[in-house]
């Protein structure tokens, strides 16, 4: 999962879009990076690093101009550990496009040969986001063919784009001298909504970004989101047009995104993810009421941070007492987004600490909003056993994770995923030394869901039930990328640290 977001003004922009990608911090924090436009002239800045450790008072005077892009990435292609593939990417024809992705594409390995051999357009990194952008930039080249680009053009060329590529993308793309272009796949499987604000000098400025958090976060009124296949254009005078691309579009939303990924105070296609992780709850407490015996429960808690909402549902439903039991550092990450195993188990540690006095003696219901590696649950059983708990139960607002993400979400194995072998919630229990394990069950997500938004009839629950919402997701595609992300990565310590100035806050 990467956040993007886009901001066109008339006023400078760099301040903002750091504090917009602040606000999208949770969503990537391998690599941040900034674009603005200053009339013809693109500036950039980008890096391995999380937005306060990428960005120096320096970079940051260099980002003139009135309107720009940022991203935070996560990778899920390519190279985990190099600037080269942090975002935004740039192209210097036609125009000059600098561009940022939040997606995964299923065929990336076809269309570079395609892009090579057909459009004699060459790929330098090994992410996907360089290849899209490549097609997008074929395609604006050969509508804008005698043709100046404008709308009408961009949604010429987002239909085509459509045609060629496969799996999901939510983009923004600025065009030297023209516009900014934003666009979403015909699946909506990752998140995208834009909205506008009226400055003191009553000019219109827009916003384009992952999740609804930044615009309510910076004063900017939500719009709406951009529905599945749907583009917008807003030139350079600030006139937005926006037009269905997709000849089939299908609305069918990440359901990972509510469980984990966005956050609570952010609202995605209709649903806000705070009151999904509630409904999340009250399913997942009946399905404990079946499971368990709850006069045995003494006490319910979350796993901080993310089931929370869940966990406060669940123990409300049930009228069991609700305690914090593990004291998080707030300056430590997630830890499912960080790259590699050994540091995600080495995190959780110094993530989360017990404290004795909620455990000793007491009969404890752990809940989590996902069971993924099991890295998270392993640790942390432990720490509830050692620090006095007498029974260990563990309950998942999500249900097993049992085939590999290809929509942005980094786990294209299942061997990485601790039901990725069709382990029972008895198998998970042993494995990770609780005494009882519960999973929401998959029609408990699918029935949350669609209550919070009933228009919503299909989710990409790819992960849980091996349905894979894009129809083009073969076997042999899985075992391809799974041999691919074996690879080891680069360690992020022999990149260039560069010289030390003060972060901007
Ligand atoms: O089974 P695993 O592979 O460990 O993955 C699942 C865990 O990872 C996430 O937490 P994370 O620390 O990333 O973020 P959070 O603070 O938002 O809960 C998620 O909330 C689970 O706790
Ligand atoms: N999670 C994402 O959206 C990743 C974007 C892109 N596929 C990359 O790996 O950089
Ligand atoms: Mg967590």
């Amino acid at each position: 999962m990467c956040g993007i977001v886009a901001l066109l003004s008339n006023e400078p922009v760099n301040q903002r879009l750091y504090d917009a990608l602040l606000l999208l911090q949770h969503r990537g924090q391998d690599a941040a990076g900034i674009a603005t436009l200053d009339g013809l002239h693109f500036h950039i800045h980008k890096a391995m690093g999380l937005v306060t450790d990428v960005f120096r008072t320096r970079n940051m005077r260099d980002l003139t101009g009135n309107m720009g892009i940022g991203h935070v990435r996560y990778p899920t292609q390519g190279c985990a550990s190099s600037n080269q593939e942090s975002q935004p990417f740039y192209v210097n024809a036609p125009y000059g496009i600098m561009f940022a992705h939040n997606g995964n594409l299923t065929n990336a390995a076809e269309l570079t040969q395609e892009l090579y051999e057909m459009d004699h357009r060459h790929i330098n990194t090994t992410s996907d986001s360089e290849v899209l952008l490549n097609v997008l930039a074929n395609e604006i080249s050969r509508v804008t063919v005698n043709k100046r680009l404008n709308a009408e053009c961009a949604f010429a060329a987002v239909r085509e784009v459509h045609k060629r590529v496969q799996g999901s993308y939510a983009v923004v793309a600025l065009f030297a001298g023209k516009g900014l272009l934003a666009f979403r796949d015909p699946h909506g499987i990752r998140p995208i909504c834009f909205g506008s604000n009226t400055t003191e000098s009553g000019a219109k400025e827009w916003m384009v970004s992952s999740e609804s958090v930044t615009m309510i976060g910076m004063g900017f009124k939500v719009e709406r989101d951009l529905a599945p296949g749907e583009a917008l254009w807003i030139d350079l005078e600030g006139n937005a047009t926006t037009c269905q691309c997709a000849e089939h579009p299908e609305s069918n939303p990440c359901a990972f995104e509510y469980v984990y990924f966005a956050r609570p105070d952010s609202t995605i296609d209709g649903i806000n993810v705070y009151g999904a992780r509630l409904r999340l709850g009250e399913y997942l407490a009946e399905t404990v009421k079946e499971k368990l015996d709850l006069s045995e429960i003494d006490v319910v808690m979350p796993i901080p941070d993310s089931s929370r909402p869940c966990a406060q549902e669940l123990a409300a439903r049930l009228n069991l007492s609700y305690r914090e039991g593990f004291i998080k550092n707030r300056y430590v990450g997630r830890t499912f987004i960080m790259p590699g195993q050994a540091i995600r188990k080495k995190s959780v540690r110094q993530k989360l600490n017990a404290m004795p006095v909620e455990f000793e003696g007491k009969n404890v219901l752990l809940v989590d909003d996902s069971i993924v590696r099991g890295t998270t649950m392993t640790e942390i059983v432990r720490m509830a056993r050692e620090s006095g708990a007498k029974k260990v139960f563990v309950a998942s607002s999500a249900p097993r994770v049992m085939y590999p993400n290809v929509y942005g979400i980094d786990m294209p194995t299942k061997a990485e995923l601790i039901c990725g072998d069709g382990k029972s919630a008895e198998e998970v229990a042993k494995v990770i030394g609780a005494d009882a394990v519960v999973f929401q069950t998959l029609d408990g997500l699918k029935n949350a869901l669609h209550d919070m938004n009933p228009s919503i009839t299909r989710f990409d629950c790819s992960c849980f039930d091996g349905e894979y919402v894009t129809g083009t997701v073969t076997e042999e595609y899985l075992a391809r990328i799974g041999g691919a992300n074996a690879k080891p990565a680069k360690k992020a310590d022999d990149e260039d640290e560069g010289e030390a100035e003060q972060p901007v806050s």
